[in-house]
């Protein structure tokens, strides 16, 4: 404000000087003029008293005698007395217009001191606007020293809170790190589904390590003025080496990071320019500086490949629903500090939440302890959590606690034991690390994880095996729950044995009746052959029937497996390997 004033001052002084000199010329150029007649006028141009005329339009004629007199004179305005006056050798100046040389220096004057003012009213403007536009590029990140808040603090994801521990010893000492040419992951993606603890984990490195916790959201970047995420982004890590050492904590990192569309279509070059800006700040640090970008998202497979690569978020940590164990750890957590009555059962409640996240699990112990208060109650009863419950899962459809998702979690249970039990007896140089009923992002329902080993050729055998243990988990589900109540779940399965089958006829040579040719080759991309898809689905149909009777024969065994799996949720290689070894015993028997 103070600076318009000073340019409409300074304005207003240009513009008076412009009139002052105009003035100014005007009164010492103001020649006196002596009225002639036209008559005598006529005269004077005879006997040559006349220099000069300006001829013009105006009532009036003006000129100078040759003795130096102005005079003036009526105009007669007729076309041919420039040719009169030239005859009688008088210097004719025409006059268009009545502007003296006086008004054309007001006239400069005057657009010049617009001209002035207009330019500093607008380097005014742009600078205020830059002003402006600093204050929006530098971003507004809370930041929060938790000190007590430890890994302790997350229930469950023990995986994901080992690989973070990893990271706090980087973040004290650098240094040591670097002696050592240690290259210490600059980025790390949390990835899994809401409310899971993301959030809550990247804290407890930030607190653990005792370092600056600094939190932002994707979605702070998506700007409508160009350019200004990729500042807010410039600005983020300013501050963040400012403090050294620190944790940045990019939530919802997908509002930035999403996949660049190869058509054109849809990706807006704004937020391409926020992702480089990223990119180019994660290439720019170096790990000596202690610090870690943790970055959270609940899909994975929607973010740009650019950010994945070595020396960007190059480590990529799931952070999962909790299963059985991890529920009633987290309620045990949230029922410290709360009067809980010795007759609430957390092992059951744990038991009664499948599917839910460790948010939820709060906001369930929440809810029961407003009840209990409301009530004046002495302590959280069961029908407080119980009414809580339903508060909780509101929207969802109302169910029973104790039958939540009870069919779903049964056929899970079979479907996952019908690959593990495959995978165990056709595979046994496979490790099955792990198999669950709580869906990770990886699956729809639960999983089985299964490593193969490392070897450089696998035979026919192992991939048919391949096959029948991705047919497995559908041909328990048509076993136990009948040929009309098998499930959208066998999807991804159906796809795997489809990919392996085609790979062993089409590139391997390894089906008798198609013979050793490559079918990519002879057919180009149309791969729709009448032949090749009869012994595809020929060949399925034998390994399919082939599975059904290795599980028909091992049945007991899925059951069994599933049943542990009801109860316990996620079973390790041991508890496998011992329920196997029960049964088997069993069976000699
Ligand atoms: N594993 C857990 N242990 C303890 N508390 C948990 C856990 N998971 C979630 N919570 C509780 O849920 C709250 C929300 O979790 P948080 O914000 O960390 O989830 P998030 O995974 O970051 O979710 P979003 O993807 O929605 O950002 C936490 O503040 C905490 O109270
Ligand atoms: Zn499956």
């Amino acid at each position: 404000m103070k600076d318009i004033k000073k340019i409409i001052i300074i304005s207003l002084i240009v513009i008076s000087i412009g009139l002052i000199a105009y003035g100014i010329y005007n009164f010492l150029n103001k020649p006196e003029y002596i009225k002639v007649s036209y008559s005598s006028f006529i005269e004077k141009v005879e006997s040559g008293e006349i220099a000069e005329v300006h001829l013009n339009d105006e009532p009036e004629l003006k000129g100078q005698l040759t003795d130096g007199q102005y005079f003036k004179t009526d105009n007669p305005r007729i076309d041919n007395l420039k040719e009169m006056l030239l005859m009688n050798s008088v210097n004719v100046v025409e006059v268009n217009e009545q502007h003296t040389l006086g008004e054309i220096i007001a006239f400069v004057g005057l657009i010049g001191g617009f001209i002035v003012l207009a330019i500093f009213l607008s380097r005014n403007n742009e600078r205020q606007a830059s002003k402006e536009y600093d204050k929006m590029s530098s971003i507004e990140y809370s930041s929060e020293k938790n000190k007590q808040l430890t890994f302790s603090s997350v229930a469950g994801n023990d995986e994901a809170k080992e690989s973070l521990m990893e990271l706090v010893d980087f973040l004290k000492n650098p240094d040591k790190y670097m002696r050592y040419g240690a290259r210490m992951p600059k980025g790390v993606i949390l990835y899994g589904p809401p409310g899971t603890g993301k959030t809550l984990m990247a804290k407890a490195l930030a607190s653990e390590a005792m370092v600056d916790f600094m939190a932002v959201s994707g979605s702070d970047f998506v700007q409508i003025y160009a350019g200004l995420g990729a500042a807010r982004i410039r600005s983020l890590f300013k501050k963040a080496r400012e403090k050294s050492k620190c944790v940045i904590f990019i939530d919802e990192i997908d509002a930035i990071g999403k996949k660049r569309d190869r058509g054109g279509l849809g990706g807006s070059d704004e937020s391409d320019r926020t992702l480089n800006a990223l990119l180019t700040e994660m290439s720019g640090f170096k790990g000596s500086e202690g610090i870690i970008v943790l970055a959270a998202t609940n899909r994975l497979d929607t973010l740009d490949e650019a950010l994945l690569r070595p020396g960007r978020f190059d480590r990529q940590i799931e952070v999962g629903l909790p299963d059985l164990k991890a529920r009633e750890e987290i309620l045990q957590l949230y029922s410290e500090d709360r009067p809980i009555s010795p007759a609430l059962d957390l092992g059951r409640l744990a038991q009664q939440t499948v599917y839910f996240s460790g948010a939820k699990l709060e906001s369930l112990m929440n809810e029961a302890a407003i009840y209990a208060a409301r009530d004046n109650a002495k302590s959280i009863e069961d029908y407080h959590v119980d009414k809580a419950f339903y508060k909780v899962i509101a929207g969802d459809e109302k169910k029973n606690r104790s039958q939540i998702a009870k069919q779903d979690r049964r056929i899970t249970a079979f479907h996952e034991a019908g690959h593990t039990v495959a995978t165990k007896l056709l595979a046994s140089a496979n490790k099955v690390t792990k198999v669950t009923i709580i869906p990770s992002t990886k699956g729809a329902g639960g999983f089985c994880m299964n490593i193969p080993p490392d070897k450089m050729f696998h035979t026919k055998l192992d991939m048919i095996n391949n096959i029948k243990i991705s047919l497995a988990g559908r041909v328990v589900e048509e076993i136990i729950f009948g040929k009309d109540n098998i499930t959208t779940g066998a999807s991804n399965d159906i796809q795997k044995a489809t990919e392996t089958l085609l790979m062993m006829i089409k590139h391997f040579g390894m089906s008798e009746k198609m013979g050793m040719l490559n079918y990519e080759m002879l057919m180009g991309q149309q791969a729709a052959d009448g032949n090749l898809v009869k012994e595809c689905n020929h060949s399925m149909e034998a390994l399919y029937n082939e599975t059904k009777e290795l599980i028909n024969d091992n049945i007991e065994l899925v059951t069994e497996i599933a049943n542990e799996l009801l109860r316990k949720e996620t079973l390790n290689e041991d508890e496998i390997d011992i329920i196997i070894e029960n049964v088997s015993l069993r069976r000699t028997h």
